[in-house]
């Protein structure tokens, strides 16, 4: 049963009207008392309630009902609706324990959608994690994604249990963590998998562009559009979009992804009707987005928005037991795409590739593998072929540091080096300083280093 609270009674029955169209079962409550009277005795699958009761236009009844809720039903979601103008009540909410919040008016479709991702999210029989990597294989296609580490099992279990839902979810882990990697999971076992997965590295859009860039624009919307552009959410339709540094989106540009993100309706540049989609959103983010949040860099509600779900990947040296395993693989990737003899590593090798500090994680394992093997041409390596390959590296990129140096100075200074090392070949230099492309562009601005 889904228990509706709403002091308006045109509210009350248009959204039982809803949601018993949709097959649910659904009790009303008139006032915050009403319900706490249904809640202490029923246990409803799912509340929908409305904030701004007519006594107190500030939320606050609205808010302290919420509180009661929780206490009675810590289980069972809750579903808020308020006024758009009222975000930062949602945003209170969510941070008491709402499931998600909708603005009024609200979108039918999105409203169920939200309610189907609470309900499918909190069903209990079908959420026994699996045990070891066989068991979630046998059920789940995680080809890609090599590791039998606890915690890999864990968020593959995580993984497993929120991806056939619609719910927003945020990827966080350090640079080369494997977040795109996840994403892609995420999609591939989803009911969407047949449609787009489309990616979009927000750090690489600059703020002019991200309208035209995210909405598309129309010919002559303005000055440089020459023909007509899709843009990323209408090729995402359906499907999945991955919205990855979402932590180095400026805040005009937040406030303009929340629109869509709130109601999956945008207008394309130039055209002023707007644009209904139905898309998944997966973000990820090396950075710290709660205490941007504290900052005011990043706003709040867009971050409620993003992530439902949370997933955080550890550092490589946080879970060395799979180093082995993925030094394999990424041999074997390599030897095979290049015809190259199968190569074993000894076990002086595999010891001395778990003792690396991985600053740029796998990303960094996978380089120094390839490196060791294309270099040296045989079939068995022992840690001195490594050992060398490492150190190479490492001592080419080092970098002198002077006593007061900041942080900052040696960053751009070990940048510098690493250009003038590669010739200015941004790939060689991203791989080698272990940052992505997109990574690497944002510091070149930063440092104001023309090439
Ligand atoms: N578990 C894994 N198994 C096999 N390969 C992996 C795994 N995790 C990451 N990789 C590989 O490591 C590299 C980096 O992964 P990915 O690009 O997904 O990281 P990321 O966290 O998105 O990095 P960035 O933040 O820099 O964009 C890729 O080549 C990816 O295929």
């Amino acid at each position: 049963m889904i228990l509706i609270i709403d002091d308006d009674s045109a509210i009350r029955s248009s959204l039982s009207f809803l949601l018993k169209r949709a097959g649910y079962e659904v009790e009303t409550a008139v006032s915050p008392k009403e319900a706490i009277e249904i809640v202490r005795f029923i246990s409803p699958e799912l509340i929908l309630m409305d904030m701004n009761f007519s006594l107190s236009t500030s939320g606050e009844e609205g808010l302290v009902l919420l509180k009661q809720v929780k206490i009675f039903r810590p289980e069972t979601p809750v579903i808020l609706i308020t006024a758009w103008g009222s975000i930062s009540l949602a945003v209170q909410g969510m941070q008491t324990g709402a499931f998600d919040f909708i603005t009024k008016p609200w979108n039918n479709a999105t409203l169920l959608d939200s309610i189907h991702t609470a309900l499918e999210l909190n069903k209990k029989e079908e959420n026994t994690p699996a045990k070891d990597r066989r068991e979630i294989d046998n059920k789940f296609c995680f080809d890609k994604i090599i590791g039998k580490s606890p915690t890999l099992i864990e968020i593959l279990n995580t993984v497993a249990r929120i991806a056939r839902t619609n719910a927003s979810v945020l990827i966080t882990g350090e640079s080369g963590t494997g977040k795109e990697l996840i994403a892609e999971a995420i999609h591939a076992n989803s009911k969407r998998s047949k449609e787009a997965f489309v990616k979009v590295n927000l750090g690489g859009i600059s703020q002019s562009l991200f309208e035209s860039e995210m909405f598309g624009h129309k010919k002559g919307a303005f000055t440089d559009a020459s023909t007509d552009r899709t843009g990323r959410f209408e090729l995402a339709n359906k499907g999945t979009i991955f919205l990855d540094e979402i932590g180095d989106l400026d805040l005009s540009c937040q406030v303009k992804l929340l629109r869509v993100l709130q109601d999956q309706t945008f207008e394309v540049l130039g055209d002023s009707h707007p644009h209904k989609v139905d898309i998944r959103i997966v973000s990820a983010t090396n950075c710290d987005l709660r205490t941007m949040v504290n900052e005011h860099t990043f706003r709040e509600d867009l971050f409620y928005r993003i992530n439902l779900i949370t997933i955080h990947l550890p550092a490589l040296r946080e879970r060395k037991e799979d180093i082995p395993l993925l030094a394999q693989h990424f041999a074997d990737k390599l030897t095979l795409e290049n015809g190259l003899p199968t190569v074993r590593f000894s076990s002086d090798a595999m010891d001395f590739l778990k003792r690396l500090p991985y600053s740029g994680n796998i990303r960094e394992l996978k380089n120094l593998v390839e490196r060791t093997i294309l270099i040296n041409n045989k079939d068995s390596l022992d840690s001195i072929d490594i050992e060398k390959q490492y150190q190479n590296h490492t001592s080419n990129q080092d970098t002198t540091i002077c006593p007061g140096m900041t942080l900052e100075e040696i960053e751009k200074q070990t940048i510098l080096q690493t250009l003038e090392k590669h010739k200015n070949n941004l790939s060689q230099v991203a791989t080698a300083l272990g940052i992505s492309r997109a990574a690497l562009y944002r510091r070149l601005e930063k440092y104001n280093i023309t090439i």
